[in-house]
């Protein structure tokens, strides 16, 4: 996989390219970057990237020119990137969205500033408009490398045996049950006995049951979604007899 990361401020994103899993994966050559500044494309003598909006009103608007001219250059020799604008007004990110991107061979993210974009580059130049929460941040360059680090470590052979990803939260539809470590008694504090037991079955009953009950206190929402099976089913049902008795 590819990544050109359009943005005015290259300086926020690149530490996160060059540590833990994301430098890792480079080094495995399982996906390279590029960080463009699209300032240098801009045929504004001043070098400006942005102008007052029409119809008056806050804040500047980053202008068309330098943002179509740099995704023009950076997908000039290479087949159908995926072109992501991050936006607070773009569609609510999750782990469906990364697992879509995380199959595609080349994706350019373009990140915004001051008070937002021509409406002519959402209109037409973007594949799709990505929003990593109901906030508003100053920049899209957080969220670039929020979507950034949860593709790159679904790429195949990323994630060593010492991380599972079709196991995390959210991958199998459900919260990731609890994990524990050693000691097994930690200033009286005792891990779950059945995880001591070692009887595999077991143990994965109690995970299963465990990151139902998870999912029911924390994220009903998605229990509602998900399409449990009969044994998940009578879980659930045992789980919930034990709330109502509360
Ligand atoms: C100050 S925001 C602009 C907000 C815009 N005026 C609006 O109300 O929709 C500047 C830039 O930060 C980025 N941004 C802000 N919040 C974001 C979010 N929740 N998700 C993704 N990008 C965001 C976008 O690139 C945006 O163009």
């Amino acid at each position: 996989m590819h990544i050109d990361v359009l943005t005015l401020f290259p300086e926020m994103v690149s530490g996160v390219f060059n540590a833990s899993i994301l430098q890792k994966a480079q080094e495995k050559n399982k996906f390279s970057y590029n960080l463009i500044n699209f300032r240098d494309y801009t045929e504004n003598k001043h070098s400006k990237v942005d102008d007052y909006p029409y119809g008056g009103g806050a804040g500047m608007v980053l202008a068309p020119q330098p943002i179509f001219d740099a995704v023009s250059a950076v997908t000039k020799d290479k087949s159908k990137p995926r072109i992501i604008l991050m936006c607070p007004q773009g569609e609510p990110y999750n782990q469906k969205k990364a697992e879509e991107l995380a199959k595609e061979e080349h994706l350019v993210f373009i990140c915004g500033h001051y008070e937002g974009y021509d409406e002519r580059i959402r209109d037409h130049l973007v594949t799709d408009e990505i929003s990593i929460g109901d906030y508003v941040l100053t920049g899209g360059e957080l969220g670039a490398m929020v979507v950034i680090d949860s593709v790159v470590r679904l790429l195949p052979d990323v994630l060593g045996n010492k991380e599972s990803a079709p196991e995390d939260s959210f991958s199998t539809g459900l919260l990731e049950h609890p994990h524990y470590t050693r000691p097994a008694d930690f200033r009286g504090m005792k891990v779950p006995d059945i995880l001591l037991s070692g009887d595999h079955g077991k143990i994965a009953q109690w995970r299963r049951k465990e990151s139902l009950r998870r999912t029911y206190e924390r994220r009903r929402d998605l229990i509602e979604r998900e399409n449990l099976s009969e044994k998940d089913l009578i879980l659930l049902d045992e789980i919930q007899n034990k709330y109502d008795r509360r």
